[in-house]
């Protein structure tokens, strides 16, 4: 077998050599192990020598000089009868190493091709347990060979992550479905927000982490919905909801929870956040305060979220606070509000939060207070005529109608199923001495205090 060397690795040879040795170096073949263990004593005689390709034909004519020129022409021919043998292979047309590939884009094998525009689900639909939030359009015959040549406008199914679906309970899926359907307008036509009041304890945390995750990654148009999340909670809670998506996802979304540094650091943080325009952004999700979001709104009024969810939400009530001017300025088209306790005291509040997340569906405040407000407080009125109470109760159920398109409440019975089965033990026992004592104390006063009411009113 002829073995070709580097001009560098010839040069070496050729230097090697008696003056009066007159060998080809491509001859020159040594067993790879003996050749390895030269190579290595090589590097220890001629540290970093570098030959140029030029320099050393130029050392070969000079070197005819001494040595005789017939000796050197030789040592040319083989040198350049070389060349030409690696130029003849190189000259030969490259052959498709695909058995039986005819090319063009009628093959269905494809070489160095790169099928623009294909658009899959991230996930598989149909595989056991899937949670499909997304179902593209059936096609027709003709519509699906059109799409097979142009795949770029095809719709794919939105499913959640099998990591997530695997601990998801019942009553989780069917809430991520609701977000998800709210969050992409699907409910309320123009309107991206939504309430989630369940009741503390089912989960609340996973379910928005299972939607943010879903929009970071997916759409029907296989690309992200949203590149951006921001989650605004108590501050007691930012390093929990850190804590919640390192849980569930193992670290795969890059989260910046923020719940200390000097305002510099911060603004710093938070503008290179907000700037951030890629599809796969730096930071996926930002989590802090609403104290924080509040003193550092003019950075994040800079740019553009995808979506925004307020954890505690009835923080929002007042929608003449700071916090909640701050969080409304935030351009941000898709917002939901968490609460185990979405009224507190009266409409007006439930009116703000669901202003916040769809603004507009309620009509304006004044409108609001004219159109519901008035008449359900009038209706409930112990002095309410008939037919008050009749347009009250209409009113009411008009509103119910409205806000249950964005507003999911679930009670805590549902988890009755997941805890142990409650036992109860009754075991009987005396009193001791001094609780005795007490006892009959305790029992004597309330006695004097009721005769003594008694006689104050004459019973
Ligand atoms: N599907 C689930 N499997 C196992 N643990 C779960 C599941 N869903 C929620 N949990 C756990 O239950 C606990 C309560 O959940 P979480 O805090 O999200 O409830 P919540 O509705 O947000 O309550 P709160 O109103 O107090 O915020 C958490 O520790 C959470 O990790």
């Amino acid at each position: 077998m002829r073995r070709s060397y580097a001009p560098s690795r010839v040069s070496i040879i050729l230097s090697e050599q008696s003056p009066n040795e007159n060998r080809d170096p491509n001859t020159l073949y040594k067993p790879p192990t003996s050749l390895a263990r030269k190579r290595s004593s090589d590097a220890k005689r001629f540290p970093n020598k570098r030959v140029c390709y030029k320099q050393l034909l130029d050392e070969i004519d000079s070197d005819g000089e001494t040595d005789g020129k017939e000796k050197n022409e030789t040592r040319k021919m083989s040198y350049f009868n070389h060349e030409q043998f690696i130029l003849q292979i190189l000259k030969k047309p490259f052959k498709v190493p695909l058995e039986g590939y005819a090319g063009g884009s009628s093959s269905s094998k494809c070489l160095g091709m790169r099928r623009t525009g294909l658009r899959v689900a991230l996930h598989d639909p149909y595989s056991d347990g899937a949670l499909v939030l997304y179902y593209p359009p059936e096609q027709s015959p003709q519509e699906q060979l059109s799409s097979s040549k142009d795949n770029s406008k095809t719709q794919v199914h939105v499913v959640v992550d099998p990591i997530l679906c695997q601990v998801l309970r019942p009553h989780q899926r069917s809430g991520v479905k609701f977000l998800y359907e709210c969050v992409t307008g699907k409910r309320i036509e123009g309107s991206y927000g939504c309430v989630m009041a369940d009741e503390m304890g089912l989960g609340k945390t996973l379910q928005c982490i299972t939607l943010v995750w879903t929009l970071i990654r997916q759409s029907p148009e296989a690309v992200p919905t949203a590149s951006k999340a921001i989650i605004v909670c108590p501050s007691s809670l930012v390093k929990n909801w850190a804590k919640e998506f390192d849980k569930w996802l193992f670290g795969r979304v890059r989260c910046l929870a923020i719940d200390s540094g000097s305002k510099d650091e911060i603004d710093k943080k938070l503008l290179q956040f907000i700037l951030d325009q890629r599809v796969r952004a730096g930071v996926q999700v930002l989590i802090l305060s609403y104290e924080g979001f509040r003193l550092h709104a003019n950075v994040l009024h800079r740019g553009e979220v995808g979506i925004v969810i307020c954890d505690e939400g009835h923080r929002l009530k007042n929608s003449e606070s700071q916090t909640y001017t701050a969080l409304n300025k935030l351009n941000a088209k898709r917002r939901v509000l968490l609460s185990g306790t979405p009224i507190q005291n009266d409409l007006l509040e439930y009116f703000s939060l669901v202003h916040f997340v769809n603004a507009g569906i309620l009509g304006t405040e004044s409108e609001f207070h004219k159109t519901y407000e008035i008449p359900i407080m009038r209706s409930r009125d112990s002095d309410a005529s008939e037919k008050e109470r009749e347009k009250g109760s209409e009113k009411l159920q008009e509103l119910i109608e409205l806000v249950n398109r964005c507003i999911i409440r679930r009670t805590a019975s549902i988890l009755t199923k997941y805890l142990p089965v409650k036992v109860e033990q009754l075991v009987c026992c005396r009193l001791s001495p001094l609780q005795t004592k007490l006892y009959k104390r305790f029992v004597k006063s309330k006695t004097d205090q009721v005769r003594y009411l008694c006689i104050l009113y004459n019973f």
